[in-house]
């Protein structure tokens, strides 16, 4: 598993200023800005747990289940868990203006409910699990989630993605509770921009998190940035100049459709045109193997220590070789992020459903996902959840 092998031997040289001085490519006042929020010297990487990952990447080695594998001989062996449809910031890109209407607690996954299925996920085949949301890390009982997760036998890799606000103090116990990987959502490296894109303050928490996230050893840390025209398609050369001294993977992802987003093709910067910005910089920008599975295609500039990558949904989507199922906040099984067929395990399993059934209730919903989504025009104009209540 990539994150699995990401969680071990990172290296740190120097203190992230100097880092920052060197290598970004545009004017000055975003570069002192980057410098001033990246202020700390991290210390010396620690080794992350992963003892219990050692023995299952040998040992676990069942047959994939027939449930989770879809009528396209696609096997969901990774699965996105909502634990809160509410967020601390208000993104653009997300949500309306206005918020969302949120579901009564009283519906919502009990953190029992969320281990009982993970659990369930586990014993058939799923071997990675993302904690998303909303805004993951500001569920109070998010480190007992991770810690619970952690006893899965069978599960290798335990990852969330956040906006970062809450990682710098939260992190060092989530990483305790056996946290195997991160990635963090920055669309901007300008503070007012920031303000602009996710309507709240907040920049220098998140470039906190980001440091200390490498400070604690996680490699890649992977940082998602989503580009929209006429916002933050200027900095993508200053995105990829941070990866220079840093083991960090940007991840450019082209701006996708959800209800409330105000999406539209025009505010959508192409992978091909990202690619082609970043080529006209650094003509000797690698292409690098991934993972079938993997929603990035990943680049880097020779001698960077880190990498780029463009996840590219609505140019080149990569439904072929999904491997994604996801549980939104109230419950719902969502087999795919753009469509809108969901079943609810949890009024299955407050009905009292056996294993079994449930078992059989997910391999039913399995079995009418699509081979791929409908396209970017068809989906821009379907019913669909806003992303909040997703999880991405
Ligand atoms: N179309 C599509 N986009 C996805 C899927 N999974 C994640 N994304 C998008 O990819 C972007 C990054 O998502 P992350 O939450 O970081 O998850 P990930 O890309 O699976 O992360 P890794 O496991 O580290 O590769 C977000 O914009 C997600 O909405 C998917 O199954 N389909
Ligand atoms: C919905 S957020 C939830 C997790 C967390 N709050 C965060 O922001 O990282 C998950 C991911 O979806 C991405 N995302 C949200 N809306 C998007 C959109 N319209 N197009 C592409 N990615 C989007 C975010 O940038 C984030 O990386
Ligand atoms: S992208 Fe994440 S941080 Fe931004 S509003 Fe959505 S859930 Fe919140
Ligand atoms: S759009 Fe649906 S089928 Fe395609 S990769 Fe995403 S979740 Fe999978």
């Amino acid at each position: 598993m990539a994150a699995a092998q990401g969680v071990r031997g990172c290296l740190l040289r120097g203190p992230l200023r100097a880092r920052l001085g060197r290598g970004c490519s545009s004017g000055a006042p975003v570069r002192q800005q980057q410098q001033q929020a990246l202020v700390a010297a991290p210390a010396p990487a620690q080794e992350l747990p992963s003892t219990r990952r050692k023995g299952f990447l040998t040992e676990h080695a069942a047959p994939f289940s027939a449930f989770l594998t879809d009528n396209f001989g696609r096997q969901h062996n990774y699965l996105r868990i909502s634990l809160t449809e509410k967020c601390n910031l208000r993104c653009q890109y997300c949500m309306p203006e206005e918020g969302v209407q949120l579901t009564p607690k009283s519906e919502l996954l009990t953190t029992q409910e969320i281990i009982t299925l993970a659990r369930l996920f586990v014993k058939e085949g799923v071997d990675k699990i993302r904690l998303t949301g909303g805004e993951p890390l500001i569920r109070p009982d998010v480190v007992d989630i991770v810690a619970q997760l952690y006893k899965l036998e069978g599960l290798q890799t335990i990852a969330v993605t956040t906006n970062g606000i809450n990682l710098a103090r939260l992190l060092p116990r989530l990483k305790e509770a056996g946290l195997d990987a991160i990635n963090i959502s920055l669309d901007t490296l300008v503070p007012a921009k920031f303000e602009f894109i996710v309507r709240r303050k907040g920049f220098h928490k998140v470039m906190e998190g980001i440091n200390k996230a490498v400070e604690l050893g996680y490699n890649p840390v992977k940082v998602n940035c989503v580009v929209m025209r006429g916002l933050n398609e200027d900095e993508l050369l200053d995105f990829v100049a941070l990866t220079k001294n840093q083991p960090l993977d940007v991840r450019f992802i082209e701006y996708m459709p959800f209800d409330g987003n105000k999406w539209n093709f025009k505010k959508m910067v192409s992978y091909k045109e990202m690619l082609d910005t970043v080529r006209q910089r650094w003509p000797d920008l690698e292409k690098l193997p991934c993972e079938a599975s993997s929603t990035a295609k990943a680049y880097k500039v020779p001698d960077f220590q880190g990498q780029i990558s463009f996840i590219t949904s609505m140019s080149e989507h990569f439904c072929g070789s999904c491997n994604r199922l996801r549980i939104t906040a109230d419950g719902n099984l969502k087999v795919c992020l753009f469509g809108n067929s969901e079943v609810s395990l949890r009024d299955h399993l407050r009905s009292g459903a056996s294993e079994d059934k449930l078992v059989q209730i997910i391999g039913e919903a399995v079995g009418r996902k699509k081979k791929q989504h409908a396209g970017m025009f068809n989906i821009s104009q379907m019913k669909n959840r806003p992303m909040i209540l997703i999880g991405g």
